[in-house]
C-alpha cells in the first residue's frame, strides 16, 4: 500500500505541491488528472524519491520513500518511474535494453522473459534493432517493457502513451494495463488522455493548483463531478441552470451537462442559434449559442450555421445530477 501523508513541495519559494495526502492499495491503478502545470509530474517524482519533501510523509508499505538528501541513487527496487526522457541505450538493440537489468544466470528465463515483454509493447518485429534506429513512439515502447522487466510492486507513469500514434495507442493501453493487474502492479498514471483514465483507472485524483481538489472511483467521477474545473478534463463541459430545464425546481443550482448528454428537440422552449458544427467522425460537435452562452452538443448531422434548435436534456442527465 502507498501512504501518501501531507506532502507539501516547492522547487523554490512557490509552493508546488500542497498538503497532498491519499493512499492506494495493492494491485489499484490511479490516474492523477489536471491541468498542465498543477503539479502531476512533480507528484510523480516526490513519490519516486527524486525531490525531497519540504513537509508531510511517504510510505510503501512499512517503508520510507526518501529523497535524495537521503538516498544518493533515487528510486528503490520495488519502484519504477516512466517519463518522456527516460534512459536507453542508444547504440544497444531493443532485447538488449529490455534484458539490460535481467539475470544472465538463466538465459532461457531471461530469454522468455524479453519475449514477453516485447510481445506486449509490440516491438518483437525490432528486437535485433538498434534503439537509435528507431522513432520516438517506439523508443517509448522500449523504455516500458524496460520498466516492466523486473516487475516492479508500483509503476508510475508520465504521460505513457504520449508519443504514440492512435493505432497503437489502444492495444498497447490494453496490453499493458491487464498485465499490472494479473501480476497485481500497483500503478499511478498521470495523463491527459481521457480514454487511460475512463478506461483502465479503477480512482482517479485531481489535483488544482497543487492540491487534491477530488478523490473518486473514475466512474463516479466522470458521472458526478463536483465542479466544472473536474468535469472540463474530459472534455467540452456545458455549465447550465437547472431551472431552464425544470422550472419547477426554481433554484439556483448549475447542472454541468456533458455534450452527448444534450438533446435537439424542436418542441423545446430552450431555443439556441448554431455557430459551427465540428466533424468528430461518428457525430458533429454543435456550437451553439443560448443566452449569449456557448453551448456544446453532439449530433448525427452536420448543422447550419444561424439555425435555430431548440435544446434538451436527456433524461439519465437529470436524474444524476439532481
Ligand atoms: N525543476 C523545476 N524547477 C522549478 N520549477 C519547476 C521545475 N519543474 C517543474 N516546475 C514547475 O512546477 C509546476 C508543476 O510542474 P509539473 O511538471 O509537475 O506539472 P504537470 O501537471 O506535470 O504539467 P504538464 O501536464 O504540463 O506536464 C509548474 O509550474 C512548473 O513550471
Amino acid at each position: 500500500m502507498l501512504n501518501v501523508n501531507n506532502v507539501s513541495f516547492a522547487y523554490d519559494t512557490t509552493p508546488i505541491l500542497k498538503n497532498i495526502s491519499f493512499t492506494i492499495k495493492k494491485g489499484q491503478h490511479i490516474a492523477v488528472i489536471g491541468a498542465s502545470g498543477c503539479g502531476k509530474s512533480t507528484l510523480l517524482k516526490v513519490i519516486y524519491g527524486l525531490l525531497d519533501v519540504d513537509e508531510g510523509s511517504l510510505f510503501w508499505n512499512d517503508t520510507q520513500i526518501l529523497g535524495p538528501a537521503y538516498n544518493l541513487i533515487p528510486g528503490e527496487a520495488y519502484m519504477k518511474h516512466l517519463s518522456q526522457g527516460s534512459e536507453l541505450q542508444s547504440f544497444e538493440t531493443v532485447a538488449e535494453n529490455i534484458g539490460q537489468y535481467l539475470s544472465n544466470f538463466e538465459p532461457d528465463l531471461k530469454r522468455g522473459r524479453v519475449q514477453e515483454l516485447l510481445d506486449i509493447v509490440e516491438m518483437t518485429a525490432f528486437a535485433q534493432t538498434k534503439v537509435t534506429n528507431l522513432s520516438g513512439g517506439q523508443k517509448q515502447r522500449v523504455a516500458l517493457a524496460k520498466v516492466l522487466a523486473k516487475k516492479p510492486e508500483l509503476l508510475l507513469l508520465d504521460e505513457p502513451f504520449g508519443n504514440i500514434d492512435n493505432f497503437r495507442r489502444s492495444s498497447l493501453r490494453r496490453n499493458l494495463f491487464s498485465y499490472l493487474k494479473r501480476n497485481k502492479i500497483t500503478s499511478i498514471t498521470a495523463t491527459h488522455d481521457k480514454t487511460d483514465i475512463l478506461s483502465f483507472a479503477d480512482e482517479t485524483l485531481v489535483i488544482q493548483e497543487g492540491m487534491i481538489v477530488a478523490n473518486a472511483k473514475t466512474q463516479e467521477l466522470y458521472l458526478q463531478p463536483k465542479s466544472y474545473y473536474v468535469a472540463s478534463l474530459f472534455g467540452e463541459v456545458n455549465q447550465l441552470p437547472l431551472s431552464i430545464f425544470r422550472p419547477d425546481l426554481s433554484n439556483e443550482t448549475q447542472l454541468l451537462v456533458y455534450p452527448h448528454e444534450l438533446l435537439i428537440d424542436e418542441a423545446s422552449a430552450i431555443k439556441a442559434v448554431v455557430k459551427k458544427s465540428h466533424f468528430q467522425g461518428s457525430h458533429y460537435l454543435v456550437e451553439a449559442v443560448w443566452n449569449e452562452q456557448i453551448v456544446f452538443l453532439e449530433n448525427k448531422e452536420n448543422l447550419s450555421k444561424n439555425k435555430e434548435i431548440g435544446i434538451q436534456i436527456s433524461p439519465e442527465a437529470i436524474a444524476l445530477r439532481t
